[in-house]
């Protein structure tokens, strides 16, 4: 029974931690950064770096949304989404919650800066700033732009992903961050719709409370068709092939279809239907970014 219990309470325990790193996110944002290192070359880096880099990138994006949980200990209490996580409820404390998320970012940018390069160190802890000070701290509570501007932190894995592969910043892998930065707005705000009246309580600028819901609805189909063009760059410099143009179209088509619909034909669940979309969407995309390159690599040997 007590065997029961402390086992009960010590996984409960591990379960908070691991809630503390926002874990999809992480996934999601890992994935991205695993295509800046595929596409980065022809041939796929030696299997270590891939490692380290995808660990110290992973380690460092879990740091950056532990420490957004400390920051926003208050406001999270209060949001029906957000107040049973941890540190709100008190589970884990600021202090455990800052130890963790330090230790975290410490290996990882000790394995990036060692194993990897220090250029992808120190734009990886650039983008854990961006996110866990300039976002959370700053731009959150300041303006209703605070996740167009902070959206490039989280945009910055495929750019980190090829500086690891090739220690320098490139082009094309300026365009994979470029599709994720207009990704953002319409993946958030369909969600900010949903929620509105959690981020009216507390005080939150974000758009659906100080512009209304029409005119986010207006700004996020704006965006998805932005999207839809940022899409094409990749295929129109020569980055990728006809996969991706014909994958990443349709994926872009059903996109403007939600959007469309939010705007135009709502119904009550549309909104959510739209952010869990936007999830679904960004992670095929880079998927088929993925099997476009080796289609791509294959066609060179064969040729
Ligand atoms: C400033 C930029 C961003 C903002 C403000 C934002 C906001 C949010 C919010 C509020 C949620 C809901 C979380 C929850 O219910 O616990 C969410 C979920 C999610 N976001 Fe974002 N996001 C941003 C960027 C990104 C990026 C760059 C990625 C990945 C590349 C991403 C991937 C996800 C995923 C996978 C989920 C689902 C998480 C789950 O179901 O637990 N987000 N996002
Ligand atoms: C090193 C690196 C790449 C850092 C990026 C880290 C990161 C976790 C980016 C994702 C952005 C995100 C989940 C924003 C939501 O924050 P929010 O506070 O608006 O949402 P919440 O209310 O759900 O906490």
């Amino acid at each position: 029974m007590a065997t029961a219990i402390i086992s009960g309470s010590s996984s409960r325990r591990w379960r908070d931690y691991l809630e503390l790193t926002k874990p999809k996110v992480v996934a999601l944002l890992v994935l991205t950064a695993w295509v800046g290192m595929v596409l980065a070359s022809n041939s796929l880096a030696p299997w270590w770096l891939l490692l380290s880099a995808t660990l110290g990138i992973g380690l460092l994006s879990a740091a950056a949304a532990a420490l957004n949980h400390v920051v926003d200990q208050r406001i999270d209490a209060k949001m029906a989404r957000t107040h049973s996580r941890p540190v709100a409820r008190g589970r884990i404390s600021s202090k455990q919650a800052i130890v963790f998320a330090c230790s975290l970012a410490a290996a990882g940018f000790a394995l990036l800066y060692l194993a990897v390069n220090p250029l992808t160190a120190w734009l990886t802890l650039l983008s854990l700033f961006g996110y866990a000070v300039v976002y959370t701290m700053f731009l959150k509570r300041a303006t209703p732009q605070n996740i167009v501007i902070g959206g490039l932190a989280g945009a910055m894995p495929p750019l980190l992903g090829w500086t690891a592969v090739t220690g320098e910043v490139h082009g094309y892998a300026l365009l994979l961050v470029m599709i994720i930065f207009t990704w953002t707005p319409p993946h958030f705000w369909a969600l900010a719709i949903h929620r509105r009246d959690d981020y009216a309580r507390v005080n939150m600028p974000m758009l659906p409370v100080t512009h209304g819901i029409d005119f986010t609805k207006s700004a996020i189909l704006l965006y998805t068709l932005l999207l839809c063009l940022v899409c094409l760059l990749p295929y129109i410099v020569g980055m990728t092939g006809a996969i991706y143009l014909v994958g990443s179209t349709l994926l872009n088509l059903r996109f403007l279809q939600y959007a469309w619909k939010l705007k135009f034909a709502a119904g009550s669940d549309t909104a959510m239907a739209t952010f869990k979309f936007s999830i679904v969407h960004l992670m095929v995309l880079f998927l088929l970014l993925l099997v476009d390159h080796y289609f791509k690599v294959l066609a060179l040997y064969v040729s």
